[in-house]
């Protein structure tokens, strides 16, 4: 039996401005299965990050059906289902990356015992073992924003959402990070929701290619990928991972997504 880990039955979405409405999401259907790599792409204002918010219950939908592990949005939030990774790393300046990957921990009044076991576990996971004494100006952008992915694996949540974590860092950093995150995925099995721009992104890290286009914001097309889960970089060389890539290109073109 296939289980279900996030399903979106005839979302809407619509935002009331002053310029009127808008239909940032508008009949989105969507099935994720435990342990999938789910990204989301499209052009700007397709309603990507509105989706992602939307699972997380920083958005509530106007019409439709969102379930995440069973529950609807509010009580998966409240049973800490998933971890959130914003753009941008938001690191405290006056803590350690220790004090800040605890401080959701903290928050919640798990004893210090625990809470240093759990930092040491996800600091290790994102190849920052050794730097939990340091403050976020010491580290690079990559390592900020690792230090930011092993904050929301604190909770050990199943679920990780990710909106376009590597969006702001250069290629060559981005290629190691998404080297890493497949690694990790691997190692974890956990379900991974990714919101990106790029369409290698997209193919190197995805099982589940999830292409979508603005007004209103709609999902297009679902791409389910034939590559393997080991994935060395160079595959991107491939005839395999090319075609994906046309495949994705087309569907955004489908979808008249860049006019
Ligand atoms: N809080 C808000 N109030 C009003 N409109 C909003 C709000 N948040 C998003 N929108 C609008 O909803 C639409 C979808 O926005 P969203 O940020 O989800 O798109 P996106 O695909 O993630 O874009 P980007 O790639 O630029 O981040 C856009 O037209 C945006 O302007």
């Amino acid at each position: 039996m296939t289980a279900y880990v996030i399903t979106a039955d005839q979302i809407d979405l619509t935002f009331q401005t002053a310029d009127g409405p808008v239909h940032a999401l508008k009949g989105v259907d969507l099935t994720i299965n435990q342990g999938d790599f789910v990204s989301f792409i499209g052009p700007s204002g397709c309603g990507k990050t509105t989706l992602l918010r939307a699972i997380a219950a920083l958005e509530a939908p106007t019409a439709g059906r969102l379930s995440v592990n069973g529950m609807d949005p509010d009580a998966a939030r409240r049973a800490r289902a998933y971890g959130y990774v914003f753009q941008a790393p938001g690191l405290y300046p006056w803590r350690t990356i220790a004090g800040n990957v605890g401080l959701p921990l903290e928050i919640m009044g798990f004893a210090k015992a625990d809470r240093a076991a759990r930092i040491a576990r996800v600091l290790d996971l994102v190849d920052l073992a050794g730097f939990g004494g340091k403050y976020p100006w010491q580290l690079s952008g990559g390592m900020q924003q690792r230090a930011s992915i092993a904050r929301a694996l604190a909770f050990d949540a199943d679920i990780l959402l990710m909106d376009e974590p590597f969006g702001a860092l250069d290629e060559i950093v981005r290629d190691r990070l998404n080297e890493a995150l497949l690694e990790l995925w691997r190692k974890t099995g956990k379900t991974i929701g990714f919101v990106t721009h790029s369409i290698p992104e997209a193919v190197y890290l995805s099982t589940k290619i999830v292409v979508m286009s603005p007004r209103p914001g709609r999902i297009t097309k679902v791409i389910d990928s034939p590559l393997p889960t080991q994935r060395p970089l160079d595959i991107r060389d491939t005839p395999e991972f090319i075609a994906l890539a046309h495949e994705v290109r087309e569907g955004l073109r489908e979808g008249h997504s860049y006019d």
